[in-house]
């Protein structure tokens, strides 16, 4: 990221997995038992827009089902009404049952391919919705939240949770209800055909539910040990590719191996038991199912011997003991996914639940001339609950001065520019622009008035000339152009192989680090803000290299308030003033010339730095 105004559309650009980029707490997610409720919550919210469409998916699940069940019924009325009435010469009635079989079985499968077609509308719907808003709320919470979720996490709710939800969505939610549904008609209409063998089915479900219940607890908790054994896979994966250059270097591959085999081995096996455990769970429904269909025929036959029970009838009730136990294996395999997405869920609503700790004004001021005076009013500052990292520094910048900002690592330099980016809030005091606080100046206006550059000049896929018109949306080519000009950049740009349309992705050209930074800087002179943040280079460029960024640097600079986390002593001497930051605190104060004269800690860093030129 570069020359971004100070609400960057992301902390540090996508970034890809971050080093511990698999996540763990997918491992850890709720079970459907605790705190789903979030989780209801966000789906309840989704659907709202479309529940018109889920509850008419939800009539033609139910109309599927009718005519679904209707089959074994129109069986039994054929076999015991219209063979009778066939053999003694009418043939109207079987004509009319076999009429009306083909009719609901012509609608099971027309209702069911429209419950396709509708729920598949209504998960896009939704899905769409919450891609959208998880993308435009992380991009809308501030850097505290995105340096403690690391990218990794975020890549993760894009794309593995809203996977996980989409699965359920695009198959999981019509299957588990078309599965209810026909289980319930299936169970009445047995009972209202033929109470007895109705109620050999209401015994078999007693074992079923055991089953059931068995199957959901074992599942639930091999499901976790895989999910954690995969995350800890991806985890060593990573790693081990990020940090490739390390493991060459250290000669670590065998080590590498040894651990990933081991890891990998482990998802194996917690991938076979679960298996284990669902091919236990089929077993059981295939017996008792069979049983079911056995008890029903024994006792139905019987009745039938004795003349108690028509044929057609007991027909009917095989068929539909039959078909009684088939959804609870859809259960089955549906039921992992159905807890992943509810761990989905429950992870995406906590994202959308993050409130920004940097929250736009409740009454936004205007200003639109931003002059560039800054002040730090006694601002003390640590991040998030951590220690005080600035205390109490008290400082005024008049407009168009350029200040350095110098000391040890580690001292609070970046953090007074984050600070004046409002990146982050302080803890006390106020940073004002112009004199107004930071907190109240309209986002819109700020981006304008503060522009952040920062060392590694993030360049966004896209042409060079895409990457300067950041800082100025429509800008035109010849501002463009201009804007490269200015900083020294233009006569690289068009030395490229298609000058200013050339990719500056993976695809296209490399740029070195001192070219993308000069890049940065038309970016910036684009934006042209009354007030720059830098954070300059600290790369080590070769000497005429250094002396263009030197240049355009110096160009980028003139006309507005500069304030440079310098790392160049030629930057340093340049400046109208210097800062000298320790622990926290400015510690010197003044001119360059001024201080190197006072022969305090500035003039020790002069000294050093002049000596390691030489
Ligand atoms: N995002 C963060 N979260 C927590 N602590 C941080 C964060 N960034 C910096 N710090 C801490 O704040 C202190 C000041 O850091 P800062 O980055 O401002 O120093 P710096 O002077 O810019 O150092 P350098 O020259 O190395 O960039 C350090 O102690 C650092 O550990």
């Amino acid at each position: 990221m570069t020359a971004t105004a100070q609400r960057p559309p992301s902390g540090s650009g996508p970034g890809g997995p971050a080093g511990r980029g698999g996540d763990e707490p997918d491992a850890e997610g709720p079970g459907l038992a605790e705190g789903s409720r979030p989780s209801l919550r966000l789906l309840a919210s989704v659907l709202r827009p479309v529940r018109g469409r889920a509850l008419a998916t939800a009539a033609l699940v139910v109309l599927s089902q009718v005519a679904v069940v209707a089959g074994p019924l129109l069986v039994a009325a054929g076999i015991d009404r219209g063979l009778p009435a066939l053999r003694d010469g009418d043939p109207v009635p079987l004509a009319l049952v076999g009429g009306g079989y083909v009719l609901a079985a012509v609608a099971a499968g027309v209702l069911s391919a429209a419950v396709v077609r509708a729920s598949a509308r209504v998960s896009q719907a939704v899905l769409l919705d919450m891609r959208a808003r998880v993308f435009r709320h992380t991009q809308r919470l501030d850097l505290e939240f995105h340096e403690r979720y690391t990218s990794g996490r975020i890549i993760s709710r894009q794309t593995s949770d809203l996977d996980a939800v989409r699965e359920l969505l695009d198959g999981g939610v019509t299957t588990l209800a078309t599965g209810a549904v026909q289980m319930l008609l299936t169970g009445v209409s047995l009972v209202v055909l033929d109470l007895p063998s109705g109620l050999v089915l209401l015994v078999a479900v007693a074992p079923g539910v055991v089953l059931t219940r068995w199957f959901q607890r074992r599942s639930q908790a091999q499901y976790r040990r895989t999910r954690t054994a995969s995350a800890r896979v991806i985890v060593s994966f990573v790693e081990t590719m990020t940090g490739m250059r390390a493991v060459q270097a250290f000669r670590r591959e065998a080590a590498s191996a040894r651990t990933y085999g081991a890891l990998t081995e482990d998802y194996r096996q917690a991938t076979a038991d679960s298996l284990r455990t669902n091919g236990t769970f089929d077993m059981g429904l295939t017996l008792i199912g069979n049983v079911t269909v056995a008890a029903v025929l024994l006792v139905g036959g019987l009745r039938v011997l004795d003349g108690d029970l028509a044929v057609g009838v007991l027909v009917a009730a095989v068929l539909y003991a039959r078909r009684f136990f088939a959804p609870l294996r859809d259960v089955g395999m549906f039921y992992n996914s159905f807890q992943s997405a509810v761990a989905a869920l429950e992870k995406l609503a906590s994202l959308l639940a993050e409130v920004p700790t940097v929250p736009d004004p409740a009454r936004p001021q205007r200003l639109e001339h931003v002059r560039g005076e800054i002040r730090f009013d006694h601002v003390s500052f640590g991040y998030g609950d951590g220690p005080t990292v600035l205390h109490d520094v008290d400082l005024h910048v008049p407009a168009g001065q350029t200040l350095a900002l110098v000391g040890p690592t580690g001292a609070g330099k970046s953090t007074v520019a984050k600070l004046l980016a409002r990146f982050y809030d302080v803890r006390t005091g106020a940073v004002r622009l112009d004199g107004v606080d930071l907190r109240d100046v309209a986002p819109h206006d700020l981006r304008h008035g503060v522009v952040m550059v920062t060392q590694e000049a993030y360049l966004f896929s896209g042409s060079v000339a895409d990457n300067i018109a950041i800082g100025r949306p429509g800008a035109s080519r010849p501002d463009i152009e201009a804007a490269a000009r200015a900083v020294g950049v233009h006569d690289l740009v068009a030395g490229l192989p298609r000058g200013y349309d050339t990719d500056v992705d993976s695809r296209g050209v490399r740029l070195s680090a001192g070219q993308r930074q000069l890049v940065s800087f038309a970016r910036a002179f684009l934006a042209d803000p009354a007030v720059l943040v830098l954070d300059e280079a600290t790369s080590s460029l070769d000497v005429p290299g250094e002396q263009v960024v030197q240049e355009g640097l110096e160009r980028l600079l003139r006309g507005r308030t500069a304030v440079i986390i310098a790392h160049r002593l030629s930057t340093v001497m340049n400046a109208d003033r210097v800062l000298v930051v320790e622990d926290g605190r400015v510690v010197e104060d003044g001119s360059p010339a001024a201080l190197v004269g006072q022969g305090g800690r500035f003039a020790g860093l002069h000294a050093d730095w002049q000596a390691s030129l030489r």
